[in-house]
């Protein structure tokens, strides 16, 4: 069966299969756009990179594996600690250009009795694939976002992220992530594939609010400023 997707799109069949390839776990046979596996509408830019896409390079800057990556805004949904209604993600630098995150669902964050809803499942896997772009030390915003629900995932559970950035070919950057169920060896839950365009600051300061964006720049925390503007063309 293929799964209906963002935009109104549907996963193509793979022959052979039931949508997925061969594996004991259904979710891991997840055929992921960035492989170019699947279709990308007609007419549209899509998820699978273009043939002059090249492997994204971890900045030199960019923090050691392990390192927490904190928040790049204090007020962001996804990972902002001064945000009260956040999803308060916590990521970390991975190997190459990989983050991890966790982010336990809270009652808050309920679709059904009991069960995450599919948009803040979205947020978070939103949240850990953006936090990539800080290893390449590039400002960017989500251009296109498709997720496949694998499981149900209850309230109280941790989600165990991890995104990777695949390719980038000039303003885009290509990165898959997947979420797994109470360890980083659970069950797959959900996954995504997501192209981000790069921007200039100018993005936020003329389409959001500049002042607080001043004010963000102007961060004592040297460290959160650099995650959320450096950038290195
Ligand atoms: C305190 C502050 C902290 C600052 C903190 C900084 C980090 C913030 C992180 C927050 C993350 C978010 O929540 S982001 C929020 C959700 N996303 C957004 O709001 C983005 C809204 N969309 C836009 O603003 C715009 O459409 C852009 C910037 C994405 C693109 O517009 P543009 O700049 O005019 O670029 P454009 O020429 O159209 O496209 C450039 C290239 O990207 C491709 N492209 C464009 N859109 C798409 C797309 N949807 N899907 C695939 N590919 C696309 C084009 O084909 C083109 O490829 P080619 O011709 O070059 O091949």
């Amino acid at each position: 069966m293929s799964a209906p997707v963002k935009g109104g799109e549907r996963r193509r069949k793979i022959p052979g299969t039931n949508g997925h390839t061969a594996g004991k776990d259904p979710a891991e046979g997840r055929v992921s756009r960035v492989s170019g596996a699947t279709t990308d509408s007609p007419g549209r830019p899509g998820l699978t990179p273009p043939p002059d896409a090249g492997p994204p390079v971890r900045h030199p800057a960019a923090p050691a594996p392990g390192e927490p990556l904190g928040a790049h805004y204090d007020l962001c949904f996804g990972c902002g600690g001064g945000q009260p209604h956040g999803l308060h993600v916590r990521s970390y630098a991975g190997e190459g250009v990989t983050v991890t995150a966790e982010f336990t669902v809270q009652p808050a964050h309920q679709g059904a009795p009991g069960l995450a809803h599919g948009g803040i499942l979205v947020s978070a896997l939103d949240e850990t694939l953006g936090s990539v772009n800080w290893l390449l030390q590039a400002i960017a915003v989500t251009g296109r976002l498709e997720t496949d629900f694998v499981r149900p995932v209850p309230v109280g559970t941790t989600l165990h992220l991890r995104a990777e950035c695949t390719a980038v070919a000039g303003r885009k950057i290509y990165s898959s992530a997947v979420g797994r169920i109470g360890s980083p060896d659970g069950p797959v839950a959900v996954r995504a594939d997501a192209v981000f365009i790069r921007v200039k600051v100018e993005h936020f300061t003329k389409n959001g609010r500049p002042d607080e964006v001043k004010v963000a720049m102007t961060d004592p925390d040297a460290r959160k400023v650099a995650r959320a503007f450096e950038v290195n063309p």
